[in-house]
């Protein structure tokens, strides 16, 4: 028994208050906990409600009473239209293009090739997130219009040469239709051809499969130049409208051989891949995917890779046999060759240094002996053709020359004109001193 009331002072509902404190607490406890958890749902309930009232990609967020603006990405910034035209067909159908494109809500730009300097803003285009779609004719003998000459001449040349490299006009994207007349039965769409081609090769990323336009009414595809050109363009406009989503076609096999460029390209692998509905949706309005397979079906080679620009014929055998490897090493090494141009030194920490280890390498693999770290000489192909008995080169057949016991010198592994074909090693062949 405790002491009596009294003893305390305490009145008798003090006293069961005391007596009763622990259930009293535990009371307490509860209510305060379950107003906190009730708290913590009110309020994700408010946030959820408010994100699902705006659009992920334009709103901004409120973020513990902070504003955050979140960036939306865009896909396709707008569509550029160069054309190469003479009589005005291409030029006509470039004005087409642009109105449709208007009508998607993306700025678009209409651009005569005859003004357009492709040294100068060419490379612009693998930043801009713009799609380009080129429209040109073809003329006699296979000739571009005049005023697309020189834009062709420089894309010609740049595709062959490797200083600029396989990866020069990568994330850039293009499509290209070509207007031509199949009655110019071995120089038809050449032109077409050839731009989608060049580009293809400095890593460029076909977005559609090169369209064709035929002035030969019997034998055009659609019954018409015109007709042709607005199938083309109809997939061309429903791929920017794919493309503008952030979406990637995947291939249905539908493309010849089966293969997909954007596969192999995987330049925008970071995009999200298209929805079921939207990718039946493009089945539906495209006769065949827009993936590109042209330019590696005339190139003739593995579809994996995009052609070399120097190949040392001797080589070739090799060269097939590793070509994956071969590849690797290349960008390995035109990595490094740009080094030259920088900073790198050699293991002296002494100046330049003339030959990375990676063109060592290369060179090494190509049969060059190197002399120092400044030059590489390698036994004319033509000794071992001679010793063969399979005759030797032209200087030896018609004047007599017998260059096939030079050798074949890559003098100044540092000089940079990087030429393809060495002068100074063919002078060196022919007996000059
Ligand atoms: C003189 C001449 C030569 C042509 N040569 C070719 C040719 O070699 N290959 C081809 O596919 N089309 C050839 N064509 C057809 C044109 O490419 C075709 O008419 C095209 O639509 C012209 O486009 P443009 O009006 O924009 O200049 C030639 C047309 C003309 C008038």
């Amino acid at each position: 028994m405790g002491p009596p009331l009294d003893v305390w002072g305490l009145s008798p509902s003090l006293f069961s208050w005391w007596t009763n404190r622990f259930y009293i607490y535990s009371g307490l406890a509860f209510a305060l906990s379950l107003w906190i958890c009730l708290q913590i749902i009110f309020k994700k309930q408010a946030k959820n409600s408010q994100e699902n009232s705006t659009p992920k990609a334009t709103e901004d967020l409120l973020t513990n009473g902070y504003i955050t603006l979140q960036k939306k990405q865009i896909f396709v910034s707008g569509v550029k239209i160069f054309y190469g035209s003479q009589t005005g067909t291409a030029k006509g159908f470039a004005t087409i293009l642009a109105k449709e494109v208007t009508s998607l809500d993306l700025p678009v730009t209409v651009i005569n090739l005859k003004e357009y300097d492709p040294d100068d803003h060419l490379v612009e285009e693998v930043t801009s997130k713009s799609v380009c779609a080129f429209l040109v004719a073809t003329y006699t003998d296979g000739r571009p219009t005049e005023s697309a000459e020189w834009f062709c001449k420089w894309l010609e040349e740049a595709a062959s040469d490797f200083r600029f490299g396989k990866t020069y006009l990568k994330g850039m994207r293009y499509a290209v239709f070509g207007l031509g007349n199949s009655a110019y039965s071995n120089h038809f769409n050449k032109v077409g051809k050839n731009v989608d081609k060049w580009l293809w090769m400095l890593g460029a990323h076909r977005v559609l499969t090169r369209g064709e336009g035929d002035g030969d009414v019997v034998k055009s595809k659609h019954g018409s130049i015109e007709a042709d050109f607005r199938a083309w363009e109809t997939k061309f406009i429903s791929q920017v409208q794919a493309l503008r989503k952030g979406e990637k076609k995947s291939c249905s096999g539908k493309c010849k051989k089966g293969k997909c460029e954007s596969k192999q390209q995987g330049s925008e692998g970071t995009e999200p891949g298209p929805h079921p509905q939207e990718e039946q949706r493009h089945r539906d309005v495209e006769e065949e995917e827009p993936c590109g397979s042209t330019s590696e079906e005339e190139l003739g080679g593995d579809n994996s890779e995009r052609p070399s620009s120097v190949v040392d014929v001797e080589d070739l055998g090799k060269i097939m046999n590793h070509m994956k490897k071969e590849k690797r090493e290349e960008e390995h090494l035109e990595e490094e060759t740009s080094l030259f141009r920088g900073t790198w030194k050699n293991e002296d920490g002494e100046g330049r240094a003339m030959i990375t280890p990676a063109l060592r390498e290369a060179l090494t693999k190509q049969g060059y002996q190197l002399i120092g770290s400044h030059s590489g000489v390698k036994l004319c192909r033509w000794t071992k053709s001679m010793l063969r008995g399979r005759g030797g080169c032209y200087k030896h057949t018609f004047y007599g020359i017998e260059s096939h016991r030079c050798m074949e010198t890559t003098p100044s592994l540092a000089c940079a004109n990087k030429c393809v074909f060495c002068w100074r090693s063919a002078r060196c062949q022919s007996g000059a001193p």
